[in-house]
């Protein structure tokens, strides 16, 4: 792997896998690192070891084309104006993408390695070229309960999901803190005084979350102090876009194609800042005692992490203060319903810029490296 080319990697998503490059000493693998951009050519690039170089352009076929391998974190826009120009171009290089617009392209590979490493390997055996991260809550929930999946454990999934700000972009997270900001000082005051009436102050409070002036520009309605029940655009069949990826990205992922896995819920934004955390209904393709289910899914990869049923190991481990910034996937709340011996409940939260975004492409990166 010769020369690889960075698209992207000044945004929130690039910068996370910048970082993880730069804590794995993964630069040190790549033999020509180039920077790109698509607003500040000729500007310095990056420092990653051997020095900064100015800033090549990202819409140049001509610069891209040198490439052996492109990682592009800069969005779907991006990818569907230069992924078909550089294939028709016959550009043949590794295209590896944060973005969903190839991800249901025959052509492209779904990568969760620590998932569906022997995909992967199967695509790379037979030539493919394009390699895509899958949609953030779909990769967490396939890190959490992979090896149920693997041990043909499910035979449906419902999840409804608790999805960070972070997943609607940087600006997002700055109103979410905005906001919270707002609600803070409309009740300065009235907080100051242990003796002021509470219902005052939630007065004040939703006054200001219903008010003109609150900061809404990106989100469109208030985030904290209340939740989004909707999350992406909106399909005929009633779904968001976001809960429609669930089936078919994992079902991709997972390579079932013909015998797809049902997987349905609704997707949900709260004011979480990075972390996407999922409450699981698991149909059981049969009754599997607790002890079992624990042992599949404690030894499915190296970053699930299983958290005991318990109130203060769930309350302290299983939450997105704990988890964020961290690789670690834990999956607690596991626990069979009164619907019946099959039906599993489990709760998961993971970082949705690292398992969820950065760290397969990292890793794809890696894998290619041993190419
Ligand atoms: N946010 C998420 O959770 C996830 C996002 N993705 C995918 O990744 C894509 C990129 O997302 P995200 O990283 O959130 O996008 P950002 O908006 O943070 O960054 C995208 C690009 O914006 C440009 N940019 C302009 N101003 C700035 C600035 N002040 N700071 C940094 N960059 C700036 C940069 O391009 P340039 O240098 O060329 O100007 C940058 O590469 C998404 O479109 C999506 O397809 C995938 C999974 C999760
Ligand atoms: N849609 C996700 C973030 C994201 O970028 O997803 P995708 O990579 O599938 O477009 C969220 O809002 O939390």
């Amino acid at each position: 792997m010769k020369r690889v080319g960075f698209v992207g990697w000044r945004g929130m998503v690039g910068s996370v896998l910048m970082d993880r490059m730069r804590a794995e000493g993964d630069f040190a693998r790549i033999g020509d690192p180039v920077f790109f951009t698509t607003s500040q050519v000729g500007q310095p690039g990056p420092d990653v070891g051997s020095g900064s170089r100015p800033l090549e352009d990202a819409g140049s076929l001509d610069a891209l084309r040198e490439m052996d391998v492109i990682v592009t974190c800069q969005g779907g826009d991006y990818t569907k104006s230069m992924h078909p120009r550089l294939r028709a171009a016959g550009w043949d290089g590794y295209w590896i993408d944060a973005a969903s617009s190839l991800r249901m392209s025959p052509e492209a590979t779904i990568i969760l390695d620590p998932v569906n490493r022997d995909l992967i390997d199967s695509a790379l055996d037979a030539g493919r070229r394009d390699f895509v991260g899958g949609n953030c809550t779909v990769s967490l929930m396939l890190m959490a309960i992979g090896g149920l999946f693997r041990e043909g454990l499910v035979e449906w999934v419902s999840s409804m999901t608790y999805q960070a700000a972070s997943g609607a972009g940087a600006k997002n997270m700055r109103e979410l803190l905005s906001q919270m900001g707002v609600l803070r000082d409309s009740v300065h005051d009235l907080l100051q005084d242990p003796s002021s009436a509470i219902l005052e102050i939630d007065r004040k409070v939703t006054e200001t979350l219903r008010g003109a002036d609150f900061p809404v520009a990106s989100f469109g309605v208030p985030l904290a102090g209340s939740l989004i029940p909707w999350i992406d655009t909106q399909l005929d069949n009633g779904q968001s876009r976001e809960e429609w990826k669930g089936q078919a990205e994992t079902n991709k992922i997972l390579g079932l194609g013909d015998n797809p896995i049902p997987i349905d819920g609704l997707c949900v934004r709260v004011g979480s800042m990075r972390c996407h955390s999922q409450a699981l209904t698991i149909k059981l393709a049969r009754d599997v005692s607790i002890a079992e289910i624990e042992a599949v899914v404690s030894s499915a990869n190296d970053w699930v992490k299983l958290v005991p049923n318990d109130r203060e190991f769930s309350i302290r481990e299983l939450s997105p203060a704990a988890v964020t910034g961290t690789l670690g996937v834990p999956v607690g709340r596991l626990r069979k319903m009164n619907m019946g011996d099959r039906y599993l409940a489990a709760f998961t939260v993971g970082d949705q810029l690292l398992w969820g975004a950065a760290e397969p492409l990292r890793r794809m990166l890696a894998i290619l490296s041993d190419v």
